[in-house]
């Protein structure tokens, strides 16, 4: 399992450690992690030309130590500073110390020019000597350098702007280096975040850095691992500091060993029945599609059967003949360890009012999200999954969908605790929140070739048919989640797909799964 906390988490902890250590101690831990990250990326250090922007607090100080141990082995390193009357004093002196040159960011927002700073810096013959902000009247010379230019011509860029201090974007004077960070022709590597996105929620305001590596410290944050932030971050390293962190954390993501030991897998004595049935409410005449679709990831769920009940029986049964169909209601289909009720549903109203009230574990998902009473959700005993997309889930908070989409982690909360049940909020990073709180589950298998239509209707047979099975809530549309984004992956490999074809995947997913 990985798992990421809070900011205000790792700060308590980082707290709690600083007071056990010697002082700078745990930065320096930090700088050895970030530089060792660097010279993988670089591969040959010696010789390699090297760029630190370099923001106001210890973010930009581990940087800036990181800079002096490539500086030592032979780099070329210049530091941009963004706040050179504010900059890590020591760190600043390390990287002087070690040969590296200072520079500042230009004033004027956007002109990408800096006055130069330290032009002997690379000597080391700097006479700023740590002092914050000396390398402006130390080192002489004067003379205008081309801070966007170097930034695009480095092997390497190193973003220490911001990291867990960073809030509502990047200030405008920090635009420029990360629009000339995404030009450059070397690798960016982030410190701790990429700077300009949110550390807690994964809201990009604006600009931000796009890092082809992340170097992260102690644990991922949130930010890390939910769109739209997660994509500015690359890949992630995460640099073992000593934290010690609580049991619970914020968020947390399923692995592959994770999902395997949690896949339903039959014994000798299992039967269809003891295997789990799984009830499917969906299709209407308009969309049987629909319905297909969702029996389609159902049978590859993991329950012994599948019932169908509905309009679209035919439809189903012409592609699924293993399928029970029911032109009854609900109430008369027979038994089900758990139903799925929605996809395609069109107005039938009724047909979820009956799913809802049963007494086993319901998935609702599409046009059921919007004919479900609130007050019966939150009535049920039986555990509920909603399964709402970030329009359907803007729809049911009653906000603008964009407000979903930036602060996703707050709008699946927000929902699980207002409708009592687990909520399963789909998008390039699927969330899923348990009512009662605790850590969040985030899916990092997803691929944007899933959104394709009907992809949703595979994802609720699918995680209905776990729920059958036995599996949680919140396991079953975790390890729903995992398995479909696996499948989409397999199925496109690069190409798109449709929604059956993902289905036609799962059993690849499943087996790579558990291999
Ligand atoms: N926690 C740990 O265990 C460890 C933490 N470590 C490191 O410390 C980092 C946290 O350092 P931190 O607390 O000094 O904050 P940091 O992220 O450098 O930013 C604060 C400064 O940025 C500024 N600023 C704010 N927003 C901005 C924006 N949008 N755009 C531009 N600037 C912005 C803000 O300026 P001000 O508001 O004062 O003007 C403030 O001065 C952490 O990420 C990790 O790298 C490791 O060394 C060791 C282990
Ligand atoms: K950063």
């Amino acid at each position: 399992m990985r798992s990421a906390y809070s900011v205000d988490t790792v700060r308590n902890a980082e707290r709690e450690l600083m007071a056990r250590l010697p002082e700078g101690a745990l930065m320096q831990r930090a700088a050895a992690g970030l530089a060792a990250a660097c010279a993988d990326v670089l591969g040959r250090v010696y010789g390699s030309r090297v760029v630190l922007l370099v923001g106001s607090g210890d973010n930009g100080g581990d940087a800036l130590y990181a800079g002096a141990r490539l500086a030592r082995r032979g780099a070329g390193v210049t530091a941009v500073l963004l706040a050179p009357e504010r900059t890590h004093a020591a760190g600043l002196a390390a990287l002087r110390r070690a040969g590296g040159r200072v520079v500042r960011a230009g004033r004027g927002a956007g002109d990408g020019r800096a006055a130069a700073g330290d032009q002997g810096g690379v000597a080391g013959r700097a006479s700023g000597g740590g002092r914050p902000g000396g390398e402006g009247r130390a080192g002489g010379g004067g003379g205008d350098v081309d801070v966007e230019g170097l930034v695009e011509r480095a092997d390497l860029v190193v973003d220490g702007i911001v990291g867990i201090g960073g809030k509502d974007g990047l200030r405008p004077e920090a635009v420029p280096l990360a629009a000339a960070a995404g030009r450059s022709r070397g690798a960016v590597v982030a410190v701790d975040l990429p700077s300009g996105v949110d550390p807690g929620t994964g809201e990009v305001r604006g600009v931000a850095v796009r890092a082809d590596l992340t170097v992260t410290f102690g644990t991922h944050k949130p930010g890390l691992l939910i769109d739209p932030a997660r994509e500015y971050a690359g890949s992630v390293r995460l640099v073992d500091i000593g934290l010690e962190l609580p049991a619970e954390p914020e968020l947390e993501a399923l692995q592959h060993a994770d999902v395997a030991r949690l896949l339903p897998v039959p014994r000798a004595e299992s039967d269809k029945y003891r295997r789990g049935v799984v009830g499917i409410a969906a299709g209407s005449a308009r969309y049987p599609g629909a319905a297909v679709l969702a029996v389609s990831g159902a049978l590859r769920g993991g329950a012994g059967a599948v019932r169908y009940v509905g309009p679209a029986g035919d439809a189903v049964i012409a592609r699924f003949p293993e399928t029970l169909v029911s032109d009854r209601g609900p109430k008369h289909a027979g038994r089900v360890q758990a139903w799925v009720v929605g996809p395609g549903a069109g107005d039938d109203a009724a047909t979820v009012g009956e799913v809802l009230a049963a007494d086993v574990p319901v998935l609702v998902d599409a046009d059921g999200l919007r004919l479900a009473d609130a007050e019966a959700v939150r009535s049920r005993r039986a555990p509920t999954l909603l399964t709402p997309h970030a329009g359907e889930a803007a729809a049911l908070l009653g906000v603008e969908r964009r407000e979903v989409e930036e602060g996703r982690l707050a709008a699946v909360r927000e929902l699980a605790a207002r409708y009592g049940a687990t909520v399963l909020l789909k998008g390039s990073t699927t969330l899923v929140a348990d009512s009662g709180g605790g850590a969040v589950r985030v899916n990092a298998t997803g691929t944007s070739w899933l959104a394709t239509a009907g992809s949703g209707d595979v994802l609720s047979g699918l995680a209905g048919s776990l729920l059958a099975a036995g599996l949680s809530a919140v396991d079953a549309g975790s390890v729903g989640a995992y398995v479909h984004g696996l499948a989409g992956r397999l199925a496109a490999d690069g190409a798109p797909v449709g929604a059956h074809d993902v289905a036609a995947a799962i059993p690849e997913a499943w087996r790579n799964v558990l291999a």
